[in-house]
């Protein structure tokens, strides 16, 4: 195979992978819109995550700047030179990075150094299977770490909150997918998709799940008993109210794929694998004697372009424009459900800068400021100036150990990030006067538009993604879901989705 040729192929995929979404979840998506009442929370993001498709379809940037842990499926006829392929897709994988379509994403899990270029330890994964035919099939999937963090694996028999005990047969496995989809709320920047590995051991139930999401989203279960439950599935975890984000709403799961494989007597394991809606996996068929893309894969069908619809960001909500620094008066105003726009500055920090503030000082005053829960895509110019590819919220609960603290003593006012925050933090908002507001997850397109200009960064050492970046930003939108009297969008979304879930208590198969 001519091994240049393959790498250009699969520099392609990387791009494409990044930046479109496939056919098929572009249409669950388009579903899950149509169902949500205008005005709505729900509605106003999926209004901003469509918004955020087309953007990112235009700039050919990544679609959420989080482009995840590349994981390769290879296919290959008897006679490829598998070493040579790892290589060049190597090779395609840091020229991506260093084109601002992935971000630099693999860490050194012992010392926190940023490779810079995607590669390191067992990354990217690459998993090589050969078959009889007579082309090579390359699958990726790019998932990023907010919806890896929210898997489940579930040992049975086990207890399950709110529905019970779930035993070793089809029902005992319907309650663990239910309280799979529940546990996630809106931290996996829902409404998700969902893999399910019935069997195995840890890993291979894992594998299976993660398997389940190569499948295409509107295909059908060839097992009756599995066709059945993912039906299920489907209608009873959409009823569960967490919605959007984890707003609310009338859609929570976009697809739910089961497969099965054998297990040893002891162990019964359910491995469920969250991805979020920025659901980026592709494929392409590939000519081994030329190393070109012969066909793509998961574009079958109409396509939806979203533009027939309207994808203006419109709410029921109060809308209050903040500029920083902001006064405790201010920010006491501020009730749960309010939409703000902010203008001015605000800085990223995400889990090493956490960590870091706990016992050093800060770079900047952070007084009356307002602290980002985002790592983003950069890419520097000639000049030496920083430009953003992607810049949406990660996820902020990771920060709950600090995050109060870090408010009262540095007296930043409030923080942006989705997903929502605990009891420590909202006790802390409380106390100091301070306010969470939830960005949309993923849409990170849209969130770099409103950025200006990037006027300083710290702790680059930290790596791209963990610096402290000092962005201008113009109309920056968010939600207040937690508030300074107590109040949490979050609590009280968890609270009724569990009431809905104990619904789902009896036996049904
Ligand atoms: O790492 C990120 O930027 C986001 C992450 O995928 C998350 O969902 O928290
Ligand atoms: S931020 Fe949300 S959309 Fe992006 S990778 Fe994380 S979970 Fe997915």
């Amino acid at each position: 195979m001519v091994m240049e040729k393959f790498q250009e192929s699969m520099y392609k995929l990387i791009v494409e992978t990044s930046t479109k979404l496939p056919k098929d979840v572009r249409r669950a998506i388009a579903k899950a819109k149509l169902r949500e009442n205008a005005g709505t929370r729900a509605a106003m993001s999926l209004a901003t995550i469509v918004q955020n498709i087309q953007m990112a379809d235009e700039n050919v940037s990544p679609i959420c700047q989080d482009t995840g842990l590349p994981t390769f499926k290879i296919k290959v006829p008897v006679g490829v030179n598998q070493i040579e392929m790892k290589e060049a897709i190597r090779r395609a994988v840091a020229q991506a990075t260093k084109d601002g379509k992935l971000r630099p994403n693999s860490v050194d899990s012992l010392t926190g150094e940023n490779s810079g270029d995607n590669l390191g330890i067992g990354l990217p994964v690459m998993k090589f299977e050969q078959w009889e035919k007579d082309y090579i099939d390359v699958r990726l999937i790019l998932k990023g770490g907010g919806c890896e963090n929210k898997n489940i694996q579930y040992s049975l028999p086990c207890e399950l909150e709110g529905l019970g005990r779930a035993g070793r047969d089809l029902d005992g496995i319907r309650k663990c997918i239910l309280h799979a989809v529940y546990q996630a709320q809106g931290q996996g920047c829902s409404a998700g998709f969902i893999g399910v590995g019935i069997g195995g051991d840890r890993s291979a139930g894992y594998d299976l799940a993660k398997e389940q999401l190569f499948r295409p989203v509107d295909d059908v279960n060839p097992n009756e008993d599995l066709r059945k439950l993912e039906e299920y599935i489907m209608e009873a975890a959409n009823k569960l109210g967490i919605g959007t984000m984890g707003f609310g709403g009338e859609t929570t799961l976009l697809g739910c794929k089961i497969g099965v494989m054998h297990r040893i007597p002891a162990s019964f394991f359910v491995s469920v694998a969250y991805n979020c809606w920025a659901f980026r996996r592709l494929g392409v068929i590939i000519d081994p004697h030329t190393g070109d893309i012969q066909e793509w894969l998961y574009q079958e069908g109409e396509n939806v372009d979203f533009k027939q619809e309207e994808t203006e960001m419109t709410s029921e909500a109060r809308e209050v424009v903040l500029e920083a620094p902001i006064t405790e008066e201010q920010i006491r105003s501020l009730k749960v459900g309010d939409v703000v726009r902010i203008n001015g500055m605000i800085y990223t920090g995400r889990d090493a800068i956490h960590k870091h503030l706990m016992d050093h000082d800060a770079p900047v005053d952070l007084n009356g400021q307002i602290i980002y829960h985002c790592g983003p895509v950069m890419l520097k110019d000639e000049n030496g100036k920083w430009h953003v590819k992607a810049a949406g919220p990660t996820t902020s609960i990771r920060e709950e150990p600090y995050q109060g603290e870090i408010m009262k003593k540095f007296g930043i006012r409030a923080v942006i990030g989705k997903g929502g925050m605990g009891a420590k933090t909202l006790a802390a908002l409380k106390e100091h006067g301070g306010v969470y507001l939830n960005a949309i997850g993923g849409a990170a397109q849209y969130y770099a538009e409103c950025i200006q200009s990037v006027e300083g960064v710290d702790f680059l050492e930290f790596g791209i993604p963990e610096a402290m970046w000092h962005l201008r930003v113009k109309d920056f939108t968010a939600v207040v879901t937690m508030d300074s009297h107590g109040n949490s969008l979050h609590e009280d979304i968890e609270k009724s989705s569990l009431e809905k879930l104990a619904q789902f208590k009896e036996r049904v198969f």
